[in-house]
């Protein structure tokens, strides 16, 4: 392989930004509550560090996807389309680790927006 410039490896990692986006449907739910997250931080008028706690346990969720994908495509790859249990046994793990991500995300979520929430219905 040749050494790439920094333009094409930035490149490279947009294309596969994109590929994941247009591919996989989990990323495109991940994306959207992440943004409907930001904008109930808004009304709710969250601080600075509490954002940050938003985008931070997003973006989490966001990039064990990314890698989660990607580690779909070598084992695709590898067995060339064949049913193998090492093959299901490495997905099953990578989809375990967007799980858990997806569950801490949730409980960071609850602790953010709850008190928030139950505080103006009150
Ligand atoms: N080659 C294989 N051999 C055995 N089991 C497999 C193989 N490929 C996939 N599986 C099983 O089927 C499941 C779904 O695999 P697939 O490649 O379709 O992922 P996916 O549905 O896109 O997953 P995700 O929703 O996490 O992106 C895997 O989690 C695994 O349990």
């Amino acid at each position: 392989m040749k050494n790439q410039s920094l333009l094409e490896s930035f490149t490279c990692a947009i294309d596969g930004i994109k590929h994941v986006i247009k591919k996989e449907r989990n990323i495109k739910i991940h994306l959207i509550l992440m943004i409907l997250a930001l904008t109930l931080g808004c009304f709710l008028a969250f601080s600075t560090i509490e954002f940050i706690l938003v985008i931070l346990t997003s973006a989490l969720v966001i990039i064990t996807e990314i890698i989660n994908t990607a580690i779909e495509r070598v084992v695709d790859l590898a067995v060339d389309q064949k049913i193998h249990p090492l093959a299901k046994l490495s997905k099953d793990i990578a989809a375990g680790a967007v799980l858990f991500s997806a569950m801490v995300s949730v409980v960071v979520a609850v602790l953010l927006y709850i008190p928030k929430v139950v505080n103006i219905l009150l």
